[in-house]
């Protein structure tokens, strides 16, 4: 054992280091940077101990900067930086990250997964976060009225069986596929005047041009158009007709609020220099405005009270949003609070379902023998068809038959589509937080326990078990049939497997059936009355993915040419 030097021997030292570095400050930080990353890096790769009963710490991934951890490699290139680590601790199904000094243990093994979305809310819970996500992201004025959201949240909870079975369910389609008849003719109009275009055209930012065989096109922003027509056509089942009639441009503000969510959620003020950040907070606020007027007048209306004359439709607002306000009556919440959670539903009914139409139809028209195999497919279920032309001016194209069940049923193919796009373009994450240390323990009992500590991050990269090449060929490939199954009669179906894309447990996502009809109807229609093409004959390119809360968006440019098909011509 050495003796530690005497107290004056050791400032000798101190001193002598001091002057040896005080003329070379540079050098000195530079030495301290080496051996802070060296500890940290010792640090971190030290992998804590077998828990007694067998069940295996999280395997934590080497850091080399301090509280900063794996933040860099995330934001660089979170894709290929999570996927390199699945290659990594495959055997484990789990890995864990450091991110700003706080545990974050990312679970892709699908027998990992399902024991973590079901698992009890004393182990591990996502209802902080969810509540946290309302106040930085939507606004509700926790501080205030949190004591209220959490009583209310049962009640909000109960109102979703409206999106998840009948006759709320059949009442949303039948009425998103009533507006995707009535507004599929005008999907272009070819008007040059923005005052004739349609909302959606105005966003897409169309022009009209002429093809190689002198047709008149419209080139527009193709994920502009798909999203925005799609919000069109489906919202108004869920707020009814006179929100989007009163604010047509709300669907900007949410895109725009979506594009900022992540920044939201860190809780930083609107003044805070990201520009990105503050896009969104205005986005919020003109967002918030608007559901502020939309709750006045419900409340009105359900008092009995005239809620004014911009307000005249709103018995057709629908079961999950009128059942609302019989709450937040009963609660006494705040218009602020009202707006808030209206804001978070629209948000969560939109900002993954309509990029997903999109991402559908950038993969179909790419391949046109898929773009004819589909349109067969849906023909008998959807016909689009062209009125004779018995005046000077054409009518337009209509949607003659739109037969939802037939077409959920048995389309095979573009149900594969979709459940293929959910595969590659999508990227959702579960999340919850442990609120005590305990054992993760799949079922299956030959698969090992992990160990969760109280306090640690666990989510479920769903994404990296979709692209896993031990779980699906070629992963990254986009094959449009994969998931098509046949039985014996030689009857086809498409089933979502081993995904996950809706999450699961208590807190899966309560629109997924919705979201699956809704989708088969916007994708089935738009490719029964439109032709789409890359600008100027080119070669069709698919633009690159850029990270969003699920469902992937994109920054490349998304141009394309839309024309209307030759469609059979019937009699007026
Ligand atoms: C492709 C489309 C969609 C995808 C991929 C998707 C995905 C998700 C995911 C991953 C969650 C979180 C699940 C979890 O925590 O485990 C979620 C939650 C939710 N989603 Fe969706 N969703 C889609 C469409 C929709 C639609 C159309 C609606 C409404 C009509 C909707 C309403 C909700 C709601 C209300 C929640 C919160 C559930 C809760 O608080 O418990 N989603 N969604």
């Amino acid at each position: 054992m050495t003796t530690p030097p005497p107290p004056n021997t050791m400032a000798l030292r101190a001193n002598a280091i001091y002057e040896a570095f005080s003329d070379r400050p540079v050098l000195a930080l530079a030495i301290l940077l080496v051996i802070t990353i060296a500890i940290t890096r010792l640090l971190s790769s030290k992998q804590a101990d077998q828990s007694p009963n067998g069940a295996k710490p999280v395997p934590s991934v080497p850091y080399t900067l301090p509280i900063i951890g794996h933040l860099p490699s995330m934001i660089y290139d979170a894709q290929s930086f999570t996927r390199r680590l699945r290659a990594l601790y495959h055997p484990s199904g789990a890995y864990s990250l450091n991110f700003g000094g706080t545990v974050h243990n990312i679970l892709f093994s699908p027998p990992l997964a399902t024991a973590l979305v079901n698992v009890k809310s004393e182990n591990a819970s996502e209802l902080e976060l969810f509540r946290g996500i309302m106040g930085k992201v939507f606004g509700f004025p926790l501080a205030s009225e949190g004591h209220k959201y959490d009583e209310a949240i049962i009640g909000l909870n109960a109102l979703y069986k409206n999106f998840m079975s009948e006759p709320g369910l059949g009442d949303m389609t039948t009425r998103t596929a009533q507006l995707v008849k009535e507004n599929l003719a005008s999907f272009v109009t070819g008007s040059k005047s923005l005052v004739d275009q349609m909302i959606w055209e105005r966003n897409a930012d169309v022009e009209i041009k002429t093809n190689a065989k002198g047709e008149k096109v419209v080139e527009a922003n193709f994920l502009d158009l798909v999203r925005d027509w799609s919000a069109t056509c489906a919202n108004p089942s869920i707020i009814g007709s006179d929100f989007g009639h009163n604010y047509p441009e709300y669907i900007r503000d949410l895109w725009t609020l979506d594009e900022g969510f992540l920044l939201l959620a860190t809780g930083l003020p609107r003044w805070f220099p990201i520009p990105a950040l503050t896009r969104a907070h205005i986005a919020r606020k003109s967002v918030t405005d608007k559901l502020l007027a939309f709750e006045t007048a419900m409340d009105k209306y359900v008092a009995g009270e005239d809620p004014g004359p911009d307000w005249r439709d709103l018995d057709d607002v629908g079961p999950v949003v009128r059942g609302r306000i019989d709450l937040y009556r009963k609660k006494d919440m705040s218009m602020q609070a009202r707006a808030a959670t209206e804001l978070a539903l629209l948000w969560a009914a939109n900002a993954n379902s309509n990029p997903l139409v999109f991402w559908m139809l950038e993969r179909i028209y790419a391949d046109k023998a898929l773009l004819a195999l589909l349109r067969e497919q849906v023909a008998p279920y959807v016909r689009a068809v062209q009125p004779r032309q018995e005046f000077v001016v054409p009518d337009a194209p209509r949607l003659e038959k739109l037969d939802i069940d037939g077409l959920c049923a048995n389309c095979p193919l573009l149900k594969s589509c979709y459940i293929e796009c959910l595969r590659l373009d999508a990227a959702p994450w579960s999340l919850k937080v442990a609120k005590k240390d305990f054992v993760l323990s799949p079922r299956d009992k030959e698969v090992q326990g992990i160990v969760l500590r109280k306090g640690e991050y666990v989510h479920v990269a769903h994404d990296l078990h979709n692209t896993d090449p031990n779980a699906f060929e070629d992963p990254e490939v986009f094959k449009a049939d994969r998931h098509v199954k046949y039985d014996e009669n030689g009857k086809g179906s498409a089933e979502m497997g081993s995904m996950r894309p809706y999450g699961g447990g208590h807190s899966m996502c309560k629109g997924r059936a919705f979201a699956f009809k809704e989708i088969m109807i916007f994708a089935a229609s738009i490719i029964s009355m439109w032709d789409v093409d890359a600008p100027n004959g080119g070669e069709w390119k698919l633009p690159k993915q850029r990270k969003a809360t699920a469902v992937y968006g994109t920054a490349d440019s998304t141009r394309v040419w839309v024309k209307q098909r030759q469609l059979p011509v019937v009699q007026t």
